[in-house]
């Protein structure tokens, strides 16, 4: 059996987007169990935020008009007339020649529409000497300047971050509409692979690291994850076990047996799953050619490469963007960085390299250091802080050169 018809990242990327279908369930959850879900409809602002004019400084709400031309040569000068309580509304308008105390955060009073900081005037028993003039609207956050009621505030397929649950919070909503989050099911396979409790290993058995590696990948993301341990090599039981696993998940990986060894039923296995099967055959991928990908019945099904360093690295690279298009998510899949590699990296052009690489500061300038090492090797990555991504089109980079780096964080 030989590699078919290798694919491209890129092309495998867009396989992902034309085999597999967002998973239609949603459920309502309340806002506090909502992080890193995706939202499942519009939503729309019901209120105003902050609702009220209120002042982005301490200082004295001020009718602007009355401090043109005032400077620290030629202050103007305002009558006090009081003092705005925080969480209060003012007691009274502000008119021309007046000023109001008024705390960051607090309501600024009736006409008033700008404020003066309060280190830029003096308050002299009532008087106000004010050194700075102030234009219309300085220093004022209007009552629908952060969120307006009736906008579109949330738009469906929003991953919800801190930052989208606090603007849900102003609002009051209690609980979202998100897609349910896909369950990730996992064996390994290789009758040399034993698991992690075996004290003694016989001569050629290595104990299950990708089972490890990709179950805590699974729930570092933040997805629920089922562990289907170790199958031998044999075609009925790993098809026995695939499909019991798949009926409990929403995808399914497997490692090992992804190759074209005599032993690699794996992708005979995942074609008998259902249709229309295996799609992928092979990527044009540094490490990690070997990978299979599959659909059975519209559920992904996909065969990692056994070498625990391949493994994690085609997890890193794909498994993300499979959960995002089963969730309908089509934003960021990874944090990535900018740095300098400390030295050449050879690559061939048409395929893509994901090299190993540490992360370190020198002045001002993060550097990439590469580590090279076999895919085999758990110690490369265990040395690494993330994944120096070296483009299909490029032959290498020089020592010097600008390379993208996705984070494992
Ligand atoms: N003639 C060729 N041989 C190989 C090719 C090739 O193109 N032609 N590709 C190589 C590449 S690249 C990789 S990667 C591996 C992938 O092999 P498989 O996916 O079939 O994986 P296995 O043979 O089952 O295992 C490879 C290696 O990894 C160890 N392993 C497997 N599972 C685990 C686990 N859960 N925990 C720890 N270690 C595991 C396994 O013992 C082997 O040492 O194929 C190359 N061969
Ligand atoms: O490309 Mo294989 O996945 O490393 O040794």
């Amino acid at each position: 059996m030989k590699f078919f018809n290798v694919k491209t990242v890129e092309e495998t990327f867009q396989l992902i987007k034309e085999y597999y279908s967002p998973i239609q369930e949603w459920k309502m959850v309340p806002l506090e169990e909502a992080v890193q879900h995706i939202l499942a409809k519009d939503i729309h602002a019901t209120e105003n935020v902050p609702g009220f004019r209120r002042s982005a400084v301490d200082g004295y709400a001020v009718l602007a008009a009355d401090t043109f031309g005032a400077s620290e040569n030629l202050p103007a000068y305002l009558n006090v007339t009081g003092e705005v309580k925080m969480g209060e509304q003012p007691s009274k308008p502000l008119f021309s020649g007046e000023a109001m105390y008024v705390p960051t955060g607090g309501m600024i009073p009736e006409h008033s529409n700008a404020v003066v900081m309060i280190e830029h005037c003096e308050d002299l028993d009532g008087l106000l000497n004010l050194y700075k003039h102030v234009m219309p609207g300085e220093n004022v956050i209007e009552a629908d300047e952060d969120l307006r009621q009736g906008s579109l505030l949330l738009k469906k397929g929003t991953l919800l971050r801190a930052q989208e649950l606090g603007a849900l919070a102003s609002q009051g909503i209690v609980e979202v509409p998100v897609v349910r989050k896909p369950i990730i099911a996992y064996l390994s396979t290789g009758n040399e692979v034993k698991a992690l409790e075996t004290k003694e290993l016989l001569p050629g058995q290595v104990r299950d690291m990708n089972g490890m590696t990709i179950g805590a990948l699974v729930k570092e993301w933040g997805y629920e994850f089922k562990y289907g341990g170790i199958v031998n090599d044999d075609f009925d039981d790993l098809k026995r076990k695939m499909q019991q696993m798949l009926a409990e998940a929403d995808c399914l990986f497997i490692s090992g047996g992804s190759s074209v060894g005599v032993m690699d039923y794996s992708s005979d296995v995942l074609n008998s799953l259902g249709k229309p099967g295996v799609f992928v055959h092979g990527i044009s991928i540094k490490p990690g050619k070997p990978t299979i990908m599959a659909s059975a019945e519209g559920k992904p099904v996909i065969a990692l490469p056994g070498h625990p360093a391949s493994a994690m690295v085609i997890f890193h690279v794909f498994a993300k963007k499979i959960l995002n298009q089963l969730q309908g998510y089509e934003g960021l899949d990874s944090p990535f960085t900018f740095a300098k590699t400390t030295r050449n990296i050879p690559s061939a052009a048409g395929r893509t390299d994901y090299v190993r690489t540490r992360l370190f500061q020198e002045g001002e300038q993060w550097l990439a250091e590469p580590i090279f090492g076999k895919s085999g090797l758990i110690s490369t990555l265990v040395n690494s802080d993330g994944l120096i991504e070296i483009p299909a089109r490029s032959e290498g980079v020089q020592k010097g050169e600008l390379v993208t780096v996705k984070l494992f964080l």
